[in-house]
């Protein structure tokens, strides 16, 4: 099956005064359809700038972006129009119609595709029913906390019927609650409508919610493609390896003590955990010793952890290991 988006040696250029910054290098990299694709790097990598590549709002410099197998840089801009209501895009600053209510904002692109009003309400309220928002119909923006804010700009999108949702920083703006709830909705939107999403963020923990597959970008230059698994499991350049920990050096300077013995019911519960912990507390562990046993019949893993030197850290993973209903005990270094 074609890709749903297939981008090919893109690149990029602004000239400007100080000279010419080249903000997307030789991309390429395809998604498939349904699946979400998280596009990740830190401030000024060039995230930004191609996901307005994907749906042409900028023109690459050179490169190709094929959408559902059409060449986007071939049409004229009539048909480039057309193709475009096909992807539709939230962001970090939500874009709502200030004057506009919760209603009226997603009965907009229904009324500028010609859908009369009657019928345009009574689908827009569908689709904030959809988001969970159908009692704020009649409030305005300026009446709606920020996850508020963000549904109505989903209901917005799902009202142009898509193909594609582009997410740009759409849960920075967020606490980390409101985060979840919000990725959990894109992620309900995914798998019940089948759109494809597009997850532009500099959060890890976001992809790790809810991407199943992950390109990393560093000044420009796409450096690591995987599964979101592959990245944590064994993130293989610096950038992506910053993006997991919080920063190389934290790894280099990590000298811990402290050793705890952590038992559990299946070994295969144990990828994911150690996963989450790391990335929770953004500060690696040593795995020093991992073993499943037959204990009276039952399959038990056995885990000997190197925790952080920072008392506070080391603190907070054993409170976490415990609350997953983990065995966890401090054992002296001479173990092994
Ligand atoms: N219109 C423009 N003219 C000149 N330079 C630009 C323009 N847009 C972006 N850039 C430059 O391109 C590079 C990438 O910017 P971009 O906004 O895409 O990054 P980003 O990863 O989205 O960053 P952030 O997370 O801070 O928004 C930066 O060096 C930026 O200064």
């Amino acid at each position: 099956m074609e890709p749903m988006i297939q981008v090919e040696n893109l690149c990029k250029r602004f000239n400007t005064k100080g000279g010419t910054v080249e903000a997307a290098k030789n991309i390429s990299f395809s998604i498939e359809k349904g699946e979400i694709f998280g596009i990740i790097g830190l401030s000024g990598a060039g995230k930004s700038t191609l996901v307005r590549c994907l749906n042409l709002l900028e023109r690459p410099t050179s490169g190709t972006v094929r959408v559902n197998g059409k060449n986007l840089t071939e049409l004229s801009e009539k048909e480039l129009r057309k193709e475009r209501q096909k992807i539709g895009m939230i962001f970090q600053h939500f874009n709502l119609l200030m004057q506009r209510t919760a209603l009226d904002n997603v009965c907009f692109p229904m009324e500028i595709a010609g859908i009369k009003k009657a019928e345009a309400r009574k689908k827009a309220l569908e689709y904030l029913k959809i988001v969970g928002l159908e009692e704020k119909a009649l409030s305005y923006p300026s009446q709606l906390s920020g996850g508020q804010k963000q549904r109505v700009a989903i209901a917005r999108v799902l009202a142009s019927d898509p193909q594609i949702l582009l997410c740009d920083e759409a849960t920075s703006a967020l606490d980390p609650q409101t985060t979840k709830a919000i990725l959990e909705l894109i992620k309900e939107i995914n798998r019940d409508y089948e759109i494809t999403v597009v997850v532009i963020t500099h959060e890890m923990s976001v992809v790790q919610e809810i991407c199943d597959k992950v390109a990393v970008l560093e000044r420009g230059a796409l450096v690591e493609t995987g599964t979101v698994e592959e990245l944590f499991r064994n993130p293989k350049t610096d950038e992506a390896k910053k993006l997991v920990f919080s920063g190389r050096t934290q790894i280099q300077e990590m000298k811990g003590k402290r050793l705890v013995r952590v038992t559990f019911q299946e070994k295969s519960s144990f990828e994911p955990v150690i996963a989450n912990l790391v990335l929770t507390y953004r500060t690696p562990v040593n795995i020093l010793y991992a073993d499943t046993k037959n204990i009276n019949g039952q399959a038990q893993g056995e885990m000997i952890l190197q925790l952080p030197e920072i008392e506070e850290v080391a603190n907070k993973m054993i409170q976490y290991l415990r609350d997953i209903n983990m065995g966890v005990e401090e054992v002296s270094s001479d173990v092994g």
